[in-house]
């Protein structure tokens, strides 16, 4: 069975007493998972061992990174590499969210830099992918987003790609309050699959994990996830308050 997910990026947000608080509300808040679904937290940098250690005695309970480094190590000031990442018991790291793209000009070939620095240290990518509204708007989706697929991952291997799991993000519905409905959800999420099983075969395909994100909350998260290619949700804004969080983790 696929693998199920809900991850809570948080962005650029919070305290740590106040990362502290949320992760302790999600962890007591009684979750029953199932053995294929997972809760993943992305904090920012400084929290991710402290998010760690809150989480790694609960079960289904996983932590990411919001970015890594497109370099292995050396004289990058400021940066902070996926081995590093690694040593500190992440999991997961996020590449490409449209918000680095955008504000740090992250680039196609940059993030199969990244992807592969992820992947080598042992940890899974959570490759995200989107268009903006003008692209939305001239139909043209479904191309922009095979590119950005073609140009960072299908270097790799079946073996190391099907660690991937890519998150469908359109710009235009990111932090707006405009959800994709489930049916574009579900038509980007279906062409996504096909174009995977036309690079990798079928059987990798259906075991790709493939995350809807863009102002899901907790009253539209049932009809997305309800959608037979959607697998869970990369939230934004309603990570950051628990009982939002915990209510989109319940519609799995
Ligand atoms: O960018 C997102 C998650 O990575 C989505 O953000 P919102 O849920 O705030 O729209």
């Amino acid at each position: 069975m696929r693998k199920k997910i809900v991850a809570g990026n948080w962005k650029m947000n919070l305290t740590l007493a106040q990362g502290e608080q949320l992760i302790n509300d999600i962890v007591n808040a009684g979750l029953k998972l199932e053995d294929n679904q997972a809760v993943v937290i992305a904090p920012p940098f400084p929290y991710l061992q402290k998010a760690k250690s809150l989480t790694q005695h609960t079960e289904g309970f996983f932590i990411a990174a919001q970015n890594c480094a497109a370099e292995k190590s050396g004289a990058y000031t400021g940066e902070v590499s996926a081995e590093m990442l690694k040593s500190i018991g992440v999991d997961y790291v996020i590449l490409g969210h449209s918000e680095r793209r955008e504000y740090f000009a992250e680039s196609n070939a940059t993030l199969a830099k990244k992807t592969d620095l992820v992947l080598a240290n042992g940890m899974k990518p959570i490759f995200c992918c989107g268009e903006p509204l003008a692209i939305r708007e001239a139909g043209t989706q479904n191309d922009y987003v095979a590119k950005q697929l073609e140009e960072s991952l299908y270097h790799l291997p079946a073996e190391e790609f099907s660690k991937v799991v890519i998150a469908y993000e359109p710009i235009w519905a990111i932090g707006t309050g405009l959800t994709a409905s489930a049916q574009q959800a579900q038509d980007m999420h279906a062409y996504i699959r096909s174009q995977i099983a036309a690079k990798y075969g079928r059987e990798v395909a259906m075991h790709l994990t493939i995350l809807y994100g863009g102002s899901a909350k907790p009253s539209n998260a049932q009809e997305l996830f309800a959608c037979e290619d959607v697998d869970g949700g990369l939230i934004g804004g309603a990570s950051l308050v628990a009982a939002d969080f915990t209510a989109i983790v319940k519609s799995f």
